[in-house]
């Protein structure tokens, strides 16, 4: 499977604000630009904290792009991933809308009555894990689903799980001309830290667009 983060910081590598408040760091192009990301992806995955703040959609939004997804017979926007470890997320999130498919990621101490609940409004879940989501696990029981490309939108804790498991292939990164700060401000890899063994990547392009720029990297 092919594993691509994409994010958006401030120049002070912030996702959001100290209150986790969404802040809109790209612009048109750059939206334009994950849009084209998501059309080319078989799922989308985000961790929980995403979902519980900024209750995201994660659909494809050009109607064009939807038409020739269907055209190639795949469903029109990719299915929607969830790390989700105790099966937080509610049960009126807007990924658990008809629009694709959504798969929950969770730990063997999801409570029985949330899973059954998110089961009924349509969520497929796959247990990997004993507390905490089992990535590695997760992610090929989702190739087992059909899952080839996989975007990786965030938040923090997700994409640092991801790099310190050798998860990552491809990371994307749009730095707005913003500052954020604060200490407690989500970053683009948060989690307990490295302290050795840091991941090196291999800085591929740099492309200005909107106010910022697009780093994008391979993983060596
Ligand atoms: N600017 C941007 O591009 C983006 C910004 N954001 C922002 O990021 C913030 C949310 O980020 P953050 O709080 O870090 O939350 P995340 O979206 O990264 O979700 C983290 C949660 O995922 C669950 N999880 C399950 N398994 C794992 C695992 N193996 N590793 C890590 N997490 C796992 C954990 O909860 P549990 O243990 O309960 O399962 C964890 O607390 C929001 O403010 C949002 O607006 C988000 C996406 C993009
Ligand atoms: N790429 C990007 N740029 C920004 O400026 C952002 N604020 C975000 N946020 C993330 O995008 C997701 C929302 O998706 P939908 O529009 O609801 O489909 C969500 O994960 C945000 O945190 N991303």
């Amino acid at each position: 499977m092919e594993v691509v983060v994409n994010a958006a910081t401030s120049v002070d590598g912030k996702l959001s604000t100290h209150e986790r408040r969404q802040v809109r760091i790209s612009g048109d192009a750059d939206f334009d630009r994950v849009d084209r990301l998501r059309a080319s992806a078989d799922a989308v995955l985000v961790g929980v904290g995403t979902v519980l703040t900024d209750d995201p959609h994660l659909g494809v939004k050009s109607e064009d792009r939807r038409v020739e997804r269907l055209r190639n017979g795949r469903p029109a926007s990719p299915a929607r991933v969830v790390a989700d470890s105790r099966a937080r997320t509610p049960s009126d999130a807007t990924l658990l809308n008809d629009d694709a498919e959504t798969y929950l990621l969770v730990s063997a101490a999801a409570p029985e009555d949330r899973l059954a609940t998110l089961r009924d409004v349509g969520a497929t879940v796959i247990e990997a894990g004993e507390e905490r989501v089992d990535l590695p696990a997760a992610l090929d029981a989702l190739e087992a689903e059909g899952v080839e490309r996989l975007l990786a939108e965030g938040g923090g804790e997700l994409i640092y799980s991801l790099f310190s498991s050798g998860l990552v292939d491809e990371l994307s990164v749009f730095v707005g001309s913003l500052v954020v700060g604060g200490r407690d401000a989500p970053t683009l890899a948060d989690g307990e830290g490295f302290v050795a063994d840091f991941p090196t990547l291999d800085l591929r392009s740099v492309e200005r667009l909107d106010d910022g720029v697009v780093l994008t990297y391979r993983t060596e």
